[in-house]
């Protein structure tokens, strides 16, 4: 079953909580929340404030993409604002292993993500500890960029590895994924597809919602 999770980044933050109803009404599973500092990546998003509002008025998952540096500093207050999963970027983590336990001892799930130009093999130790992998298809910071085509190899990579040490650990691509070739994601090995701008800037959200469930089930 694969899963949707629209990335608030390209929301109406003036009717923040009418497009979350949209989503959650067009039957997806997850809320991406893209998190930026400024810093790990060229941008600023938001903070656990806007998480703390929308707590408590969805049911939907709360997927929270750190792209932070120091992501260990911020893990607790990230879910005292309710997030489900949380996952941070490979490269911002010096004891990667211990930010994950320190993740999953909040009770939650702990992912890893990864850049494009960073290898599968940086997370081939850490993977028995994840629930989730994260593929970002285009360089983190900003919503509405193009597919990185390399990605579905990376995909592939990251399948096989999974299945070769027999794990359940869901892989979950990020940035440039439309309609048009959420198919190829899918059939290349993954199970969670990130849409931000594809989803929340259609003219008609549950239509969309309904387009990408056409193509990948
Ligand atoms: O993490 C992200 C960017 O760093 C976003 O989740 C991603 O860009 C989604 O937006 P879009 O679907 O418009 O590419
Ligand atoms: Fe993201």
């Amino acid at each position: 079953m694969v899963k949707l999770a629209p990335s608030i980044l390209s929301a109406d933050f003036a009717n923040l909580l009418d497009d979350v109803k949209k989503v959650e009404n067009a039957g997806v599973e997850y809320l991406h929340i893209d998190i930026m500092d400024g810093h790990f990546v060229p941008n600023i998003s938001f903070g656990p404030i806007v998480m703390n509002a929308l707590k408590g008025k969805t049911k939907l998952v709360f997927d929270v993409h750190l792209m932070i540096e120091n992501p260990d500093n911020y893990i607790e207050e990230f879910v005292k604002a309710g997030a489900d999963i949380i996952t941070v970027h490979v490269e911002t983590c010096t004891h990667l292993h211990r930010t994950i336990q320190k993740i999953k001892s909040y009770g939650i799930k702990a992912g890893v993500s990864l850049n494009p130009a960073t290898s599968v093999f940086t997370i081939e130790e850490i993977l028995p500890e994840l629930d989730m992998v994260l593929l970002m298809s285009v360089n983190p910071g900003f919503g509405g960029q193009s597919f990185i085509e390399s990605t579905f190899e990376k995909i592939k990579k990251v399948r096989t590895l999974i299945t070769r040490e027999n794990l359940d650990i869901d892989i979950e691509v990020d940035g440039g994924i439309n309609p048009s070739n959420v198919k190829m994601v899918v059939d290349s090995g993954a199970n969670v597809i990130v849409a931000g701008s594809a989803i929340f800037k259609a003219e008609n959200i549950n239509e969309r919602v309904m387009e990408f469930r056409k193509n990948v089930l």
